[in-house]
């Protein structure tokens, strides 16, 4: 394979370990995520997704296993690099856009940037460039409650992709779209992970969406399997 971009080997995950409400989510998953690869995860509800996700996007930690990202391992290494490795490697997309309110369409795609120590002129630049490229420029200054759900979510996307991250997260995406505003936002996203050459891990139920990607990879039993 190609220069590996994140690497999931032995991860498990308990939650509330000891407990009687004891969950063991994962039992040793293991995930190679070459660079430019785009990868559908599919499992069904409570199947550990998000958990997976989470843990992939230095946000949550495994019990066991190790995480890699650009071929460096991420376990024992300080909030500190891990942040700066999560802001600067990797894009996260949630189901429900959870852009800032008072912001602009805009404010929203060039605050991390700003955070990532960009200039406000370049910043904008490139927030100007990825909403233009999902077909949402001229709604640069609406805030995200003056936008459709659609628009939100392309929102969402363009911020993931504002430190141009070499690995893009997603859960469900599109999940709260109604299907064909679901299929076009998605054409859109996958345009811009194409365009990019960024790789991609986007969990969805949606078996139609999943076939347009390079590989599906199924999450059943605490482990993943080739689909
Ligand atoms: N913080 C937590 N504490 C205890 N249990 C949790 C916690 N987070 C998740 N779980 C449990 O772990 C399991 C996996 O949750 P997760 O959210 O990863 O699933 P998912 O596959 O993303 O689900 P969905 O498709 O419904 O969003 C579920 O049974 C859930 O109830």
């Amino acid at each position: 394979m190609s220069e590996v971009v994140l690497r999931l080997s032995g991860i498990e995950k308990v939650y509330n370990r000891g407990k009687p409400n004891q969950v063991s989510v994962l039992r040793g998953a293991d995930l190679t995520v070459g660079r430019g690869e785009v990868i559908a995860l599919v499992a069904p509800s409570g199947a550990g997704k998000s958990t997976l996700l989470h843990i992939a996007g230095l946000l949550d930690s495994p019990d066991k296993g190790t995480v890699e990202i650009g071929g460096e391992p991420m376990q024992g290494r300080s909030d500190r690099k891990r942040t700066s490795v999560r802001r600067s490697e990797v894009g996260f997309v949630y189901q429900f856009h959870h852009l800032l309110p008072e912001f602009t369409a805009l404010e929203n795609i060039v605050l991390p940037q700003l955070a990532n120590g960009v200039a406000r002129k370049d910043a904008d630049a490139r927030g100007l460039h990825l909403l233009d490229s999902v077909g949402i420029k001229d709604r640069a200054a609406h805030r995200p409650g003056a936008l459709s759900g659609g628009e939100q979510q392309r929102v969402a996307f363009c911020r993931a992709m504002a430190n141009t991250p070499k690995l893009l997260l997603a859960d469900e995406p599109t999940g709260n779209l109604d299907p064909e505003t679901s299929d076009r936002v998605f054409g859109a996203l996958m345009g811009l992970v194409r365009e990019t050459g960024l790789s991609a891990l986007i969990a969805t139920h949606n078996l139609e969406l999943a076939s347009q990607m390079d590989r599906c990879i199924r999450l059943d039993g605490g482990l993943l399997q080739a689909d």
